[in-house]
């Protein structure tokens, strides 16, 4: 709760008057039935002018009643609507401090659910709060006071009645809840399978998945269904046995009150208040269950933004503004674990490339090729050892700095839904078109981006999927070399290119280039065969470096890697 205090207060005046418009409800709903009993007493009195007084004064209570519910539901829904945008973009802002590490841990599907589905639900609960919270204990009481009060002598049928209602709804909504929580889990579950299988259609297609992929969806849709037909067997019988309760403490009130009429003729008008009070209590009852259960939903949810809200970045950087700095890169005895992983992927890894100096990066799957990337523009931080830039640690420079220094090209690449222009400009908002067709021109993506009706205003859709993969490469290329870095990474990120216009890019990179240090990751040898150093990396260890000739001539796992290439080439 204490995540929404600091909401709530700023929308104190809108709180002031949904509360005080729900009261308003409230004494409107328990004054009625009273004006009813006068109205009664009037009619049996044949009080014809007193009837028509009652019955304006009915009236507008009515009106002052419905007036008040508008109120409330206005300011409730804003209450519910202000808190839950606020608390969204309060979220996204904190989710935004995260080191890459955090965002991992969480996993970002995680928390697109909280920023979505848990706050949707604060929302609704927030909303059914305001409109409920004060109306329950208000119409409880009063209406408890008012039916004993009307008629004193039954005082133990509205106990009777009340123990019945309340012993029912225990164990209705006790198990209510325990269902509202599965199906929570449920609802999840069938989002991640149907996201699952869109977002990776094209596998399901060419393996002819689909039966498959139906008969896992039906399993879970299944498994909510049942979970739903449980809740709504409960309610099939809540309802009629709350009514029956009720029912019958009128029944029985009805039975002793003509019994003794004659002894009590005010009891005659006094029945109709009776039985609309009882109905209150009965209401107020099935509310409170309702609303412990829809709150209990909301506590996990909040529960699950607190963990969000009070996770600290694992990583701090320096304040300030970016710095000019060196493009030399240092490792001196790194090493390092993935956060949860008990054995590092990195060790003691060590090695120095002087500024502008071309660095190629091979090893088998997983020996840690992109992990050493990644702590170049530290997105992780080693456990041990140190990574320089320009000659000074990381953990000293400015998150700007090092921003502005290493550019990062990732095989997957992402473009961001928008226009090529506004991918373009992520690296260098101040980019015109002369930088952006230079840009174009190194990653050869200028061919294809020039046949483009809109040129760089081309749009990008979701996923990027309006471009072959080979073109959302040179588009990530390009935006990675567009603000001239100091220090550039690319990460296989020629994979999708054919041998030619692989060959292109990295003759353009040496002539247009020729000062920032390229350090390139790649599955071939053929792509870095001409690297001024090749750093051999065998389960995460540093195993040789130097040039092409050295290592061909004495590094027995480089040797093994380019025999390999050699073999499956001559057999292509
Ligand atoms: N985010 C992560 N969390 C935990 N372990 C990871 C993570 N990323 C990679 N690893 C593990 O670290 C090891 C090295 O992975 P890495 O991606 O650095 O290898 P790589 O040499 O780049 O492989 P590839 O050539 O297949 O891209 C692998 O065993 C991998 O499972």
């Amino acid at each position: 709760m204490k995540l929404l205090k600091p909401y709530l207060a700023r929308f104190k005046g809108d709180v002031w008057w949904a509360i005080v418009s729900v009261a308003v409800v409230a004494f409107a709903t328990l004054w009625q039935p009273r004006v009813l009993q006068q109205i009664m007493t009037a009619i049996i009195a044949n009080d014809k002018a007193t009837v028509f007084r009652l019955g304006l004064w009915l009236v507008a209570l009515g009106v002052i009643g419905i007036g008040a519910g508008v109120i409330n539901t206005v300011y409730s829904a804003r209450i519910a609507l202000n808190v839950a945008t606020n608390l969204r973009a309060d979220v996204y802002r904190h989710v935004q401090t995260f080191a890459y590490a955090d965002v991992e841990q969480f996993s970002p599907s995680n928390l697109v659910v909280r920023m979505t589905n848990d706050i949707n639900q604060i929302q609704q609960v927030l909303m059914a709060v305001f409109q409920q919270v004060t109306r329950i204990p208000l119409l409880f009481f009063g209406a408890l006071v008012l039916a004993l009060v009307t008629i004193p002598s039954l005082w133990w049928i509205i106990l009777v009645m009340m123990a019945a209602i309340i012993g029912v709804s225990w164990f209705a909504f006790q198990k209510m809840g325990k269902l509202f929580g599965r199906t929570q889990k449920l609802v999840e579950r069938v989002n991640t399978i149907a996201r699952e299988n869109l977002m990776g259609i094209r596998v399901v297609k060419s393996f002819v998945q689909e039966d498959n992929q139906i008969k896992t969806f039906a399993k879970a849709s299944d498994a909510m269904r049942d979970v739903n037909t449980k809740i709504g067997d409960l309610f099939a019988i809540l309802m009629p046995a709350f009514f029956l309760a009720c029912n019958l403490a009128i029944g029985v009130s009805v039975f002793l009150i003509g019994r003794n009429i004659t002894a009590h003729p005010a009891y005659l008008a006094a029945i109709s208040s009776y039985t609309s009070y009882l109905f209150q209590i009965m209401f107020a009852v099935i509310n409170a269950g309702f609303m412990t259960t829809f709150a209990a939903r909301a506590m996990i949810s909040i529960g699950r933004l607190e963990t969000v809200m009070t996770h600290a970045p694992s990583m701090h950087f320096v304040a300030g503004p970016s710095q000019p700095v060196g493009g030399s890169i240092a490792f001196d005895h790194v090493s390092f674990t993935y956060p949860g992983d008990d054995q590092p992927t990195l060790r003691d890894i060590s090695f120095t490339v002087p500024a502008g100096a071309q660095v190629g990066i091979v090893g088998a799957t997983g020996s840690g090729k992109t992990t050493l990337a990644q702590l170049i523009p530290r997105l992780f931080d080693p456990d041990t050892g140190t990574v320089t830039l320009g000659g000074v640690d990381l953990r000293e420079l400015s998150q700007a700095t090092i921003r502005d220094t290493v550019s990062f090209v990732l095989q997957r690449s992402t473009l961001f839904s928008g226009t090529i222009a506004a991918n373009l400009r992520q690296a260098q908002p101040s980019a015109a078109l002369p930088q952006m067709e230079r840009a174009a021109g190194i990653a050869q993506a200028a061919e294809f981006i020039e046949r483009l009706p809109e040129r760089y205003d081309a749009p990008v859709e979701e996923r990027s999927a309006n471009f072959s993969g080979g073109q959302k490469q040179r588009l990530a290329i390009t935006r990675g070399v567009i603000a001239e870095p100091k220090v550039l990474i690319l990460d296989d990120a020629t994979s999708a290119l054919d041998a030619r216009s692989e060959k292109l890019v990295q003759e353009a990179l040496g002539k247009h280039l020729a000062h920032t240090t390229t350090v390139i990751i790649a599955e071939k040898i053929s792509s870095i065969i001409h690297a001024d150093e090749i750093l051999v990396l065998a389960d995460g260890r540093l195993v040789g470096h130097g040039t092409h000739r050295e290592l061909v001539a004495n590094n027995p796992t480089y040797q093994e890697i380019y025999r390999t290439q050699k073999a499956k080439e001559a057999a292509q």
